[in-house]
């Protein structure tokens, strides 16, 4: 894993997940097999958001007056904005923004929506397309132009007790899902100069990828009232008063398939764990003039076998040599294959093979099959689980010596460090070594403990690293 970037490159094409020759930069297509893993990460995704929220779908125009009305946000987002300015031959009378997000298409409506406690809380989500001119370089999956897979939840609370809680509610969400497909993260809260526009205050979740780069791949926002005082979102509260709401964001992107994708993957290719893999087996037929009937014959068996147990099992019976049909599975990473040819067939026997230890192991062709495979899989989900947590474990480092960042940060690792807090430390840190303070992960309570920079009394125990 060397050179990641390259590999992650090759295997979005190789893999047939996406193609980024759609002649619009930062934007590209979905292909099949991608399209799958899309599809089976959203159904965890939404199986868990549906517990939580109500799905809804919103318009993706949103009018100039509306974006500009929140200052700071309006702000963060003006030099990412995609505007609309026709329609057919005529000039329109308003801009219309293509949203990079939706609190300002959402909240005019959570105003008009919300009038009394009763309608409280309000927890919406959607799960649709976003647009940001990104201006850094842009890479598939990891910083499009066309955010194509944009989950973003939006709630509005009576107290700010409730909001305090649904943050951290999120938080769990997101631990549950990132848990689900084994990507490991480290969560912090943002500093003050790298929340989300408009935000109280941000918690982050980051992945390390494979070169020791850091991937933020979600967020949970506190919004407080700042957007409820901009579109006005009161309620009547009880005691008759009229009352701002409080109010929260979560967002995930197609970020989540880069990492799942990329702590996973190994020189061979994918390495899917199953819950999002298209396929959990594999069955390759291993054919000869003679007995290729009998053979075919037992592999639909199986198959059908499988797939009664909810199984997503494909057959490679294409008509080319094994040796081709066993490196295309290498490389499309699905959990485990299933080798059958006539000699086996005989000896009632099939040879399986896990894609994570890539050794033989003879099963017997009998009834004690199935419950093999599904512990096959399921000890081959836990190795990848473990083996992606070890991967982050082993790569975050913590040093007292400002000194040390670079070199460890150079080899791969995420830097923790003790911090005063302040931010124009913080900013000095960042501009000393070059690399951007992700957020604090914990206060620190033996007060001997001195920041890495400013030499003060530190506050939190603070995490840097590169990013993508
Ligand atoms: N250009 C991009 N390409 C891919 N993913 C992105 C891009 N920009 C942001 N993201 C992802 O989208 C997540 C949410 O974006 S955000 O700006 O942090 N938060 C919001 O937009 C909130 N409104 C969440 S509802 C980020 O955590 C990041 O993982
Ligand atoms: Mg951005």
């Amino acid at each position: 894993m060397e050179n990641f970037s390259e590999w992650f490159h090759d295997i979005l094409e190789k893999a047939n997940i996406t193609d980024s020759r759609y002649p619009i930069k930062g934007m590209a297509i979905w292909m099949p097999y991608g399209f799958q893993i899309r599809k089976y990460t959203l159904e965890v995704l939404k199986e868990l958001m549906d517990q939580e929220c109500d799905e809804v779908l919103f318009p993706m125009l949103i009018p100039e007056e509306e974006l500009a009305k929140e200052g700071i946000h309006v702000k963060g987002f003006e030099d990412e904005v995609y505007w609309v300015t026709q329609g057919g031959q005529k000039e329109l009378n308003e801009k219309l923004a293509l949203r990079p997000t939706s609190e300002t298409s959402m909240y005019p409506m959570y105003s008009l929506w919300i009038r009394s406690h009763i309608d409280l809380p309000i927890k919406y989500y959607q799960i649709v397309n976003t647009f940001r001119y990104e201006t850094k370089h842009t890479r598939p999956l990891i910083r499009v132009r066309e955010i194509t897979t944009f989950k973003e939840a939006h709630t509005a609370h009576a107290t700010k007790e409730e909001c305090d809680e649904q943050v951290n509610t999120f938080v769990e969400l997101y631990k549950d899902f990132f848990d689900y497909l084994g990507i490991p993260y480290l969560i912090s809260k943002r500093p003050e100069w790298d929340k989300f526009p408009g935000a109280d205050y941000t918690m982050a979740f980051d992945t390390i990828m494979p070169d020791g780069k850091t991937l933020q791949i979600g967020t949970v926002h506190n919004l407080g009232q700042t957007f409820a005082k901009t579109f006005d979102i009161t309620f009547e509260d009880k005691d008759g008063e009229h009352k701002l709401v409080y109010q929260s964001c979560a967002g995930l992107s197609d970020r989540v398939i880069a990492a799942f994708i990329a702590v996973h993957g190994d020189e061979k290719g994918l390495k899917l764990p199953a819950i999002a893999a298209p396929d959990h087996i594999t069955i390759i037929p291993i054919l000869f003039k003679e007995g290729k009937e009998e053979v075919i014959a037992k592999c639909m068996e199986l198959k059908e076998l499988f797939e009664d147990a909810g199984l997503r099992v494909n057959i490679d019976d294409r008509d080319i040599r094994p040796g081709k049909k066993f490196f295309d599975w290498e490389l499309k990473g699905t959990p485990l294959k299933l080798e059958i040819g006539p000699r086996d067939l005989k000896n009632n026997k099939t040879i399986a093979m896990r894609r994570d230890e890539l050794e033989k192991i003879e099963l017997d062709l009998d009834d004690s099959l199935l419950d093999k495979v599904l512990d096959l899989l399921e000890d081959y989900d836990d190795n990848l689980y473990e083996t992606s947590w070890d991967f982050l474990e082993e790569h975050v480092k913590f040093t007292e010596n400002i000194d040390e960042v670079k070199d460890l940060i150079e080899s791969g690792n995420v830097v923790s460090f003790n911090w005063c807090g302040d931010e124009a430390c913080g900013k000095a840190i960042e501009e000393e070594t070059g690399y951007d303070i992700l957020g604090i992960q914990e206060e620190i309570t033996d007060s001997d403990a001195k920041c890495i920079h400013s030499g003060e009394p530190a506050k939190y125990v603070a995490i840097m690293a590169k990013t993508y």
